[in-house]
């Protein structure tokens, strides 16, 4: 038997840093949700007791470092299954880039192994299993809006965000994800107000939801790779509604709701940014 399955994106909305934690990890309050950018992954049963990964990108790991590996690794040994697994990755969400890919790639592992091997574990039980892979797998099992918690495991559902237009552009660098939070002043940093972004949610508002984005990662992202800052004041006077980086970056994302706008910012970020993209948030899972 074989399951193709969609592994979207993440943005965050906003992304707050509360505290640095004894394990290594630190308290954050994120608002996140999936947009209509995803990789493609075919999971294909094989009798042999092995799994495989495959994929066309130079970037993506092919052994034992793939988080989707380690996704179908945690289900064989957890759940004793003997059969083995061939995961092919067509990758479309750029690499180490604040968008959660690898992420979101173990958490289609997890959700179409669960159907292939009958295992029958529900969403919480799946995203539990996620957390143990990543901060972010326990959000992308769940996909659409939500509040995450913790060190980004404790999920509380969201209605999804107004429709709009997201643009994201990424420039060439890839980002270590632990050297910013490594890098992090926890005396000079920037809290969005996460309450009002919940509320302008509730309510639908997008003039709300614009004010109310903020990124406490974005200040030592900013300091080490200017150009990332350059690329947010670019898509900003291009006229996107509202400007952020994702995550601990590079890539940087606009909201828009204007369609011609849309076109003309794309257009402009094109001219000097490595991969830009014009896509829908998904806002339910
Ligand atoms: C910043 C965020 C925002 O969504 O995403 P990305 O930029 O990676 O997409 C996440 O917090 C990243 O989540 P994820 O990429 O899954 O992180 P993990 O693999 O669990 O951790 C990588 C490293 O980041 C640091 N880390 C991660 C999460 C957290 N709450 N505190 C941390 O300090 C730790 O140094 C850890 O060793
Ligand atoms: N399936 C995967 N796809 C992409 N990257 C992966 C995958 N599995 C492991 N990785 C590794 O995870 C790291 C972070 O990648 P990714 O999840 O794309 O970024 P981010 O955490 O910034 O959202 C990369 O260094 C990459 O080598």
């Amino acid at each position: 038997m074989k399951l193709l399955i969609k592994a979207p994106a993440k943005i965050n909305l906003t992304l707050d840093v509360l505290g640095k934690r004894s394990d290594g990890y630190h308290e954050v309050e994120m608002v996140m949700t999936t947009i209509d950018l995803a990789d493609r992954l075919e999971l294909n049963e094989v009798k042999e007791d092995k799994i495989a990964i495959l994929s066309h990108s130079r970037y993506v790991p092919g052994d034992e470092r793939n988080l989707a590996y380690q996704a179908a690794k945690l289900l064989k040994e957890r759940f004793s299954i003997r059969q083995g697994v061939e995961i092919s990755i067509n990758k479309v969400i750029p690499v180490a880039a604040g968008l959660a890919g690898g992420s979101s790639d173990a958490a289609a592992t997890l959700k179409g192994l669960n159907e292939l091997w009958q295992i029958g574990l529900s969403v919480e039980e799946l995203a539990a299993l996620g957390s143990e892979i990543g901060s972010d797998v326990a959000f992308c099992v769940h996909g659409g809006t939500a509040l995450a918690r913790g060190r980004g495991e404790k999920i509380t559902k969201l209605p999804p965000p107004p429709s709009c237009w997201v643009i994201l552009a990424k420039p060439s660098i890839g980002v270590s994800t632990s050297e910013i939070y490594g890098n992090l002043d926890m005396s000079r940093i920037q809290h969005p107000d996460t309450e009002g972004m919940i509320q302008a949610i509730m309510q639908k508002d997008y003039e709300g939801v614009c004010q109310h984005m903020g990124n406490a990662l974005e200040g030592v992202t900013f300091s080490k790779y200017p150009e990332v800052l350059h690329i947010k004041k670019q898509m900003e006077r291009f006229g996107a509604d509202s400007v952020l980086m994702s995550g601990s970056g590079p890539t940087v994302f606009g909201l828009v709701r204007r369609e011609s706008r849309l076109h003309r910012i794309y257009n402009g970020l094109r001219g000097f940014c490595h991969q830009v993209f014009a896509v829908r948030m998904l806002g339910r899972s």
